[in-house]
């Protein structure tokens, strides 16, 4: 069996004593796409934050290709960081920049070719060069998510983290991102983990999905199974139902 390219196992995460994680265990496989769903606050976040290394796990151990990447530091840290991309959940864009020099800032070489491989990861998400010169904020939000889309893959990385990728679009341009996310994670074989409460979005991107619930992965299995999950705090989230076995949190303790 292949190594799993991202492993997490007994991930453990505290802020002031209020345990955030509570042993985080989660495999994805390389070219797999997940996505971890779970309310407001379960740490989910949190999560993608301890794999890149700006959070700290007080406990457990993150393997990325075998390797054990907590208590990275330095160049070392600089350099796993670099193997991930991630599209935010606001797109995150440089508005005082160009739309091709947001898809090529990650890229080193000659102005030229940056431009050059701007244009074809534009592209790529389905924008022509027409676009390029122009300034994010002149940009519709569909168009902007897909600047940042291509700003995401442009180098290339190994893995992409995609932040509630459909926030702020509506449902039409929703599937239209989620669609390009599934197609470019598969022609480009990058290995993707998506956090959402959006449930096309899951129904779209995943290959395996994970549920969080306080601070453990409570269920897994393959897209397809959600729906026939019998476990009652999936069904309650994947259904929306105000009823159920998950308490919401109404206020910070
Ligand atoms: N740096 C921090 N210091 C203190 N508490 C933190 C920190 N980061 C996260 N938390 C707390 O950890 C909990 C989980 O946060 P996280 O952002 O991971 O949730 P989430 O599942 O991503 O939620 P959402 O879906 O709303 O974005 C929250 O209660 C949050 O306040």
């Amino acid at each position: 069996m292949s190594v799993p390219k991202i492993e997490l196992a007994g991930v453990t995460k505290a802020f002031s004593g209020k345990v955030v994680l509570a042993g985080v265990d989660l495999t994805v496989m390389p070219g797999e796409s997940m996505v971890i769903i779970g309310g407001s606050g379960t740490g989910k976040s949190v999560t993608m934050k301890c794999i890149l290394g700006l959070l700290r796990p007080d406990a457990g151990s993150i393997r990325i290709d075998g390797q054990e990447v907590s208590g990275l530091k330095g160049r070392a840290l600089a350099a796993h960081q670099a193997r991930f991309g991630m599209l935010f959940q606001g797109g995150a864009l440089f508005d005082s920049l160009p739309v091709w020099r947001n898809v090529s800032f990650a890229l080193s070489g000659p102005a030229r070719e940056r431009r050059a491989a701007a244009l074809d990861n534009l592209a790529r998400v389905g924008l022509g060069p027409e676009v390029a010169d122009l300034k994010p904020s002149e940009l519709s939000g569909g168009m902007q998510k897909r600047v940042a889309l291509a700003r995401a893959i442009a180098p290339r990385p190994e893995i992409i983290f995609f932040d509630e990728p459909t926030t702020g679009l509506d449902p039409i341009m929703a599937d239209v991102i989620n669609a390009l996310i599934r197609q470019l994670v598969s022609e480009l074989g990058i290995t993707a983990l998506t956090i959402t409460h959006d449930m096309a979005s899951v129904r779209r991107i995943a290959d395996r999905v994970a549920m969080l619930y306080q601070g453990r992965i409570i269920w897994q299995g393959e897209r397809n199974a959600i729906d026939s999950a019998e476990n009652p705090f999936v069904d309650q989230f994947v259904h929306g139902r105000a009823e159920g076995p998950i308490q919401m949190q109404l206020r910070r303790l």
